[in-house]
């Protein structure tokens, strides 16, 4: 059981409070003209990552605060309780140990007094033999072909995790073996997959945690019938339909061999289950090996979020800065920016992983929070995102706190692409920190040979307050290992997030309401009956669904 406590009647809050009384006029700006040694001071260095926070509007005193506000909210019980399988996941009484799945090294971790260890390998070991005998060939398909197209069919966590790994891996993808991953139950999306496979060459991982999933069931259900059509052969599934999934029941009442299922277990949350057997697709573009570097690079995080001082403790820092704006500058939103085009799908990642573990209104104890919890998470690759959304970052009216993430090296180094690419990303964290002042902006236009008449009209719209906060995240290269490390900082982040603010950040009923009146409703959409059983508004819209289609 985790510790309850009141966020806001933690000592620290009060005296953050007060302090973000003083700090709130403050312009980085000075606070850097201030102090020569502030980059030094506000910046920590894990392995090949570098994590900048300087250009935040803190001081010292601010994260002396923040620093109290975790120890007083007993983050590193929790943290504790997390690697040694307590049920910390209250509302669903389960253990919280995606850790277990990328435990490199191997020691025992317990839940119930059971190591889950030996379970944990037995399952990598039968994702590496099979990932080593699809990509060699030696699986063959109901002709006696090769498998070239895996098809991941899954959504939510048993889709964004492995779409978004198998994109920023591309570099260490085998040549011979396509992915593609179908989420949407509109029917479009399996469409315009099964255009371009042949089902003698392809091979369906039907992912999800439950087997019971809507949109899940439904396509493997559109899969399995398009792959009957071409072979004819119910016996064939088995050379081309695999499993990843906790349910074994729902899987054989699929029709798929329990041969090809690849279990785990009720301890990993959907959001955090890449590391598992949901990760085969991944396994099987990267290869098994890079498959593990990625685990090790997760395990690289997961050890130093357990045993760093908070202070030098890079989730915790990113996690406390959060808060610092959500609940102090009341900061609603927080952008994910990679300038690294293979992360093109890292804040969408992060979406369902930050909004679905901590959106939430109840605290541990049931009782409605008074305080803010998880932002709203969002963002686009550099340089996209400065020619669509940076205007309102720069200029707009809202606090926009920013993570700007980049490698030193890029994986495809081609001209001057990369130093052009990261030109921008140091521009950008400056420009939002330093800002331009009227003055500097009428300067600008005194030297375009502008009037002053001119100058007085233009400048304050050529201004830029700045005091923009942002995180820098440098890495060297987007290697698996690499790319481990960065996923679990993020989700070690979630995890402190949710500790402070006393609520359960592993559970997500919230997307239970939605689920339940889409089945009440598929029936009435079975027929041509007008509907009066609910609001005018939803009447009225699913009676002119059913007009708009007789037309
Ligand atoms: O893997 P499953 O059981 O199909 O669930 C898919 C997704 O649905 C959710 O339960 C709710 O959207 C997510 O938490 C989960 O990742």
């Amino acid at each position: 059981m985790l510790a309850s406590h009141r966020f806001t009647s933690l000592p620290a809050y009060a005296q953050l409070q007060s302090h973000y009384e003083t700090v709130k006029e403050r312009h980085l700006r000075d606070l850097f003209a201030e102090d020569p040694e502030r980059f030094t001071k506000f910046s920590r260095r894990f392995e090949d990552i570098l994590l900048d926070f300087s250009k935040n509007r803190i001081t010292d005193e601010t994260v002396g605060l923040l620093l109290q506000l975790a120890e007083q909210a007993e983050l590193k019980d929790a943290i504790g309780r997390m690697f040694s399988g307590d049920r910390i996941n209250q509302t669903e009484d389960r253990a919280v140990l995606h850790v277990a799945l990328r435990n490199r090294s191997n020691t025992p971790i317990n839940v119930e007094g059971r190591d889950v260890m030996p379970e944990v390998n037995e399952v990598l070991n039968r994702m590496k033999s099979f990932c080593g005998r699809v990509r060699s060939g030696e699986w063959k398909g109901y002709t006696g072909k090769a498998i070239t197209d895996v098809v991941n069919i899954g959504i939510g966590g048993s889709d964004l995790g492995p779409v978004m790994v198998t994109e920023a891996l591309k570099p260490y993808a085998s040549e011979n073996l396509r992915v593609h991953f179908v989420s949407n139950v509109d029917g479009v999306h399996i469409y315009e997959t099964l255009q371009v496979v042949n089902p003698e060459t392809t091979l369906f991982l039907i992912a999800s945690k439950t087997f019971t999933t809507q949109e899940t069931m439904t396509n493997a259900q559109t899969a399995r019938q398009w792959f009957l059509d071409a072979a004819n052969d119910e016996a064939a599934i088995a050379k081309h339909f695999a499993a990843l999934s906790t349910n074994s029941k729902e899987v054989a009442k699929f029709g798929i061999d329990t041969e090809n299922m690849f279990g785990f277990w009720d301890w990993v949350g959907g959001r955090y289950s890449l590391w598992s057997a949901i990760g085969l697709s991944i396994a099987l573009y990267i290869g098994f090996e890079n498959f593990e570097e990625l685990l090790a690079g997760g395990h690289d995080m997961d050890q130093h979020f357990r045993d760093t001082p908070f202070e030098q403790n890079l989730p915790v820092i990113l996690a406390l800065v959060g808060i610092w704006y959500n609940n102090f500058f009341g900061a609603q939103t927080e952008a994910i920016l990679p300038y690294d085009q293979y992360l093109h799908r890292f804040a969408a990642y992060f979406q369902q992983g930050d909004m679905e573990s901590n959106g939430k209104s109840v605290d541990r104890d049931g009782n409605p929070v008074d305080y803010q919890t998880g932002p709203i998470i969002w963002g686009e690759p550099g340089t996209n995102g400065q020619h669509a959304f940076y205007q309102l970052i720069h200029q707009g009216t809202k606090l926009i706190p920013c993570d700007f993430l980049a490698p030193a090296i890029s994986q495809r180094p081609i001209g001057d692409h990369h130093k052009i690419l990261m030109a921008n990303f140091f521009a950008q964290t400056e420009a939002l920190m330093n800002g331009k002042t009227e003055e500097e902006a009428a300067e600008e236009l005194r030297k375009a040979g502008k009037s002053e008449d001119e100058i007085a009209k233009l400048a304050p719209f050529k201004m830029f307050s700045g005091n923009r906060p942002t995180n820098s995240i440098l890495f060297q290269k987007l290697t698996p290992r690499t790319l481990g490390r960065l996923i679990a900082l993020y989700e070690h982040k979630i995890f402190t997030q949710g500790v402070l603010w006393n609520i359960f950040s592993f559970d997500q009923w919230g997307v239970e309401l939605g689920k339940q009146l889409a089945s009440r409703i598929l029936p009435e959409l079975q027929n041509d009956e007008p509907v009066e059983n609910h609001d005018s508004s939803t009447n009225g819209l699913i009676n002119s669904f059913k007009q708009l289609r007789k037309i």
